[in-house]
């Protein structure tokens, strides 16, 4: 039954690995952009860096985002170096931006809102 759902999620994730375009990508990435989110130069991606408290902080957070991760099979190109994740999102089978970048990136700013006392 745990497979049949993965499978499922898998399937609507797929479904969503279409490249953003025109006034849709627009408004999609303005709403972001007044998150703190940016466009990466010379690539069709999103960036974002996180500073925390510390490693014990960081490493939480990355597990959170890691489960969604997982489950949307969606996944972050990300560093950390002690209290700093730098994260980048891109859908590399559509080689640009879709909605699970727009989704991931929702997720990962709910996630961080969590976290007190960065
Ligand atoms: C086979 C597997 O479903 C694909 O390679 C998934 C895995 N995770 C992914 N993550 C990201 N960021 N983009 C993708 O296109 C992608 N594709």
């Amino acid at each position: 039954m745990r497979l049949y759902f993965r499978s499922l999620g898998r399937m609507a994730s797929q479904a969503k690995r279409v490249k953003l375009s025109g006034d849709d990508r627009t408004s999609k990435l303005s709403n972001l952009k007044s998150t703190g989110w940016s466009e990466v130069d010379g690539r069709d991606a999103i960036y974002k860096e996180y500073l925390f408290k510390d490693f014990n902080q960081a490493f939480g957070f990355m597990s959170r985002v890691a489960l969604k991760a997982e489950k949307m099979d969606h996944h972050p190109e990300w560093f950390n170096v002690y209290n700093k994740v730098q994260i980048t999102l891109s859908t590399h089978d559509v080689g640009g931006l879709s909605d699970n970048d727009v989704t991931l990136a929702q997720f990962i700013e709910s996630v961080a809102a969590t976290v007190p006392e960065k």
